[in-house]
């Protein structure tokens, strides 16, 4: 049985008046997938992302859901962004729960708290909170709503490396227990080899190669390997030259 994808991008392009941010992107993302997308800044990766969250319209081409219309796939996408984005009056549970009174919804909030383990910080204000404890709290929230599609932009940029590395971790264990479609925007070719299992080079306004990602995001070697290969694209390799080593090499 064919799976059906559950993003499909056809043809999308962005223009904001006479700047082109994107053209000709043709993507097609299957559930469950870890996509990354990397590549120099104003390549136009936050601007595809704001196309599928449905933030932003695209100039031309579609996106599907399902091979579906938006309206008619329905489909729960949440957005992390480098800034947490979380409510300074309110607690870090109420930042989850919003105060609602249901017992269900705050029973929710309670275990995935204990998901990114912060149980300890249920009653603290975000203002108490370190940069990763903070960013911990915006995937709870995210989570709260059970979607389909997470969609991350550059969200551990701002933190140190150890605390990085140790809320990669948490996400890709997250988004592979509950078998999330998942695409991270980074400027972190390594970060994007550790993390997914495609990392697609934004260049030129458009999807211009991908590779897979290692199978393993504990091999430093192969992650390393993936990283370089994929920055070498980013910096150097022309479109044509590109394409010909990829089809060499597979
Ligand atoms: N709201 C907007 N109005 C006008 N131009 C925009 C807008 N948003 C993005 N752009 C332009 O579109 C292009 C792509 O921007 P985008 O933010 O998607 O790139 P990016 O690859 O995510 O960059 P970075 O890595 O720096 O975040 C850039 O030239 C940018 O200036």
């Amino acid at each position: 049985m064919t799976q059906v994808p559950e993003i499909t991008i056809h043809q999308v392009a962005k223009r904001y008046q006479t700047l082109t941010a994107l053209t000709g992107v043709d993507l097609t993302i299957f559930p469950g997938e870890f996509v990354a997308l990397v590549g120099m800044s104003g390549g136009g990766k936050s601007t595809l992302l704001r196309l599928i969250a449905d933030l932003e319209q695209p100039t031309s081409g579609q996106i599907l859901f399902d091979h579906q219309s938006r309206e008619a796939a329905a489909p729960v996408i949440r957005v992390m962004f480098q800034e947490d984005r979380l409510l300074p009056w309110m607690t870090v549970l109420e930042n989850l729960s919003f105060k609602s009174t249901d017992a269900k919804t705050k029973a929710a909030a309670v275990q995935l708290l204990a998901l990114v383990e912060l149980s300890d910080y249920a009653d603290a204000y975000p203002g108490q909170l370190s940069g990763g404890q903070k960013q911990r709290v915006a995937l709870a929230r995210a989570l709260m709503s059970h979607p389909q599609i997470l969609l991350l932009d550059e969200p551990l940029g701002a933190l140190d490396a150890l605390t990085r590395r140790k809320m990669q971790d948490l996400i890709l264990s997250i988004c592979r227990q509950q078998q999330l479609t998942t695409i991270l925007v980074t400027h972190d070719v390594t970060e994007a080899a550790r993390m997914a299992n495609r990392i697609v080079v934004m260049k030129d306004h458009t999807n211009l190669a991908e590779f897979p990602g290692p199978r393993n995001p504990h091999d430093a070697r192969a992650v390393g390997t993936v990283a370089e290969d994929a920055l070498q694209v980013i910096l150097h390799e022309t479109p044509t030259q590109t394409a010909q080593e990829l089809s060499s090499v597979s």
